[in-house]
């Protein structure tokens, strides 16, 4: 079975002249969180945009659970949810009046799908209070409960951890896994807070000035940087054991890094002992994303 939920294929916009996106593909499966990183400019909004239906891509095609977002518009946004900007909601009505109103507006929902968002983005024991008292993280969630009361299978969320504070990050982050795990939901995220994409996504694409430079599981992305701290009592024979086996290393701080190897990390560890080597410590660094980011776009920052 076809499991694709978003296909963008060689996705191009031109504006005034100008190459915004140069030719972008990625697509995202059923059940899982894909991350959408890049620099302030590179072109997330602009491709979001593309995907939701607010502007014409110059080339290229968008497909949503299979259906081509300009031959069958309605059939693909049949299977879409998103929080573009900011939710559309009216403060001085309750998150019930709300997600009723609409629900109202939109064909073919049953009464108990409003209860049912509710309890999914776990909103029920304020769901009956005024939106002007919820907290940002309740509204954002309140969104999230109208994005999904037409079921969709794919939900884009543009910078949803956006000004929440830490407990509210923690909030969104759990509830966009739960949804994707226990929903079977493919969640398109875009964020500039590397360290949230990392704790939350499975994969990621990386954006730089309109150009995808790497579609990777995150765990993959991260193993490939993986190094080893090793504190050992005899520094120098330990490095001449670690050359002889052909591994690179580096001191730092009198400690050695080496790669990450896990089938190999054993039978170096015996060797150094076997040598008369005592290993004190021996640390996995994974790396942040942040400085993943900045060896794949060769040093553009982030923001
Ligand atoms: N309507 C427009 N007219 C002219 N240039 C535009 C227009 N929309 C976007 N751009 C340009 O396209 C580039 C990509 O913008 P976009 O908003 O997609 O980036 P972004 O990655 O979402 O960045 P940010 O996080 O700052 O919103 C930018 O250089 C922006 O100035």
């Amino acid at each position: 079975m076809n499991n694709t939920t978003l296909a963008v294929k060689g996705l191009r916009k031109v504006i005034n002249g100008k190459e915004i996106i140069k030719g972008i593909d990625f697509d995202l499966r059923q059940g899982e969180v894909f991350g959408f990183l890049g620099p302030n400019g590179s072109g997330k909004t602009t491709t979001i945009r593309m995907i939701v239906g607010l502007i014409k891509p110059s080339a290229g095609k968008i497909e949503i659970c299979g259906y081509d977002i300009q031959k069958d518009f309605t059939k693909a946004m049949d299977n879409l949810g998103c929080i573009v900007e900011n939710p559309e909601l009216y403060p001085y009505l309750t998150g019930w009046e709300n997600l009723k109103l609409f629900s109202g507006m939109m064909k073919g929902i049953k009464k108990t799908r409003v209860q049912e968002v509710v309890d999914l983005v776990g909103l029920t024991s304020r769901i009956h209070d005024k939106v002007r008292t919820y907290s940002l993280g309740m509204k954002q969630r309140l969104g999230i409960a109208q994005a999904l009361l037409g079921k969709p299978k794919l939900l884009i969320l543009d910078e949803p951890t956006n000004g929440l504070d830490p407990s509210g990050i923690r909030e969104m982050r759990e509830l966009i896994k739960f949804l994707a795990v226990e929903e079977g939901l493919s969640v398109f995220v875009s964020s500039h807070l590397l360290s949230e994409i990392q704790l939350m996504c499975d994969r990621v694409a990386i954006i730089s000035r309109g150009t995808v430079l790497q579609v990777n599981e995150v765990r993959a992305l991260l193993s490939e940087q993986q190094q080893l701290q090793w504190r050992v009592d005899q520094i120098e024979e330990a490095i001449r054991i670690f050359t002889e086996l052909e591994i690179g290393t580096e001191i730092v701080n009198d400690t050695i890094l080496t790669s990450y190897n896990e089938e190999e990390v054993g039978k170096w560890n015996k060797k150094l002992v076997e040598q008369g080597v005592t290993v004190k410590e021996m640390t996995r660094k994974v790396p942040h994303l942040e400085e993943l980011f900045l060896q794949v776009t060769g040093g553009e920052s982030i923001d």
